[in-house]
């Protein structure tokens, strides 16, 4: 549905995106994950045919975004990152609007808004002024638009941004049912989300992929690199040098804690287990120690492992 080849996008002598080359096959929802910055936003402008690159192509159902883009966005519903919507317009009234903008006929345009705003849940307040609407109810309007000329693929920058935890929930619950049968590629800085939602995630960071895989695979790989925490009595930069000398070990991250114990975040080597070996060290400089295991990975430390900056 999507093949992206080598897509770069330079603003002056800041390069956002920075050939990039993936693909996302019909039916998947992606997750497209980073850091403030990372070219999320960059790339589905690009993706959607608001920006043109600055080189490389971009595929979307086998037309070229830019060079056959009536097609393109015939294919693509957009929502961008904030909804710009008609405030003094009420909800049915845009949809029918926009829906008439995208080149739908009086008739499609009747049916499409009436199926559109049940899909969203939007009956409610269909004749409200959008100005009066929650951020809840305007995201579900800005995914309307987003259907309403019944797109295979769905470009959804961000949907859950701002929301209060309820609506996330909803709205995931929705693009949830739009999955069912609809390509989405959605941004996101929330990971739980990415791992009830999508089937696969793309993590970029500097304009680069960094990795790309299923949730549970992307932390499973993690998982294989093992994590220790420990909590041990003592100065927690003494501590976290000596047992960044260990072997095996890769990083040591500590905190020093408000009852003069140290935290340590230990991150070792794939397949092995520093435990035994932080204990040794312990019990040999008359450290206590007070608790001492192996953590579980999480999505969260794939990507904070993926991006960090130092
Ligand atoms: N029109 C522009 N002119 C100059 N620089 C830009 C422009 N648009 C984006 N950038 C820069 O490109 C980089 C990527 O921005 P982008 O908005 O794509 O990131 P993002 O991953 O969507 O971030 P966020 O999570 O904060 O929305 C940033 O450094 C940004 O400052």
């Amino acid at each position: 549905m999507i093949e992206v080849r080598d897509l770069t996008k330079r603003f002056a002598r800041h390069t956002a995106v920075n050939e990039l080359s993936f693909s996302v096959g019909k039916g998947e929802i992606v997750g497209f994950l980073g850091p403030n910055g990372a070219g999320k936003t960059t790339t589905m402008r690009m993706l959607t045919g608001y920006l043109p690159p600055t080189s490389g192509s971009i595929q979307i159902g086998g037309c070229d975004v830019f060079r056959d883009s009536i097609h393109a966005r015939r294919k693509i519903g957009y929502m961008p990152e904030n909804v710009p919507l008609y405030d003094d317009m009420r909800v049915r009234e845009y949809l029918k609007f926009r829906a008439r903008l995208k080149g739908l006929s009086p008739r499609e345009t009747r049916q499409r808004v009436n199926e559109v705003i049940e899909t969203c849940g939007l009956e409610s307040v269909r004749r409200k002024m959008i100005r009066v609407l929650s951020k809840g109810y305007r995201q579900r309007v800005g995914l309307a638009d987003a259907l309403v000329h019944d797109p295979d693929l769905l470009i959804l920058d961000e949907p859950t941004n701002g929301l209060d935890p309820n609506q996330i929930r909803q709205i995931r619950e929705l693009i949830k049912r739009l999955g069912e049968n609809h390509t989405i590629l959605l941004s996101t800085h929330i990971l739980s989300e990415v791992e009830m939602t999508c089937s696969r995630v793309i993590i970029i960071d500097g304009g680069k992929i960094r990795a790309q895989d299923t949730p549970k695979a992307l932390v499973e790989n993690m998982r294989a690199a093992g994590k220790v925490q420990a909590e041990i009595l003592g100065d927690a930069a003494v501590i976290a040098d000596a047992i960044a000398q260990l072997d095996h070990v890769k990083r040591v991250q500590p905190t020093a804690l408000e009852d003069g114990w140290a935290a340590l975040e230990v991150l070792v080597d794939s397949g092995t287990d520093a435990r035994e070996r932080i204990h040794e060290l312990a019990v040999r400089k008359s450290w206590p120690v007070r608790s001492l295991f192996r953590r579980e990975s999480t999505l969260e430390d794939v990507f904070v492992e993926l991006t960090r900056r130092d």
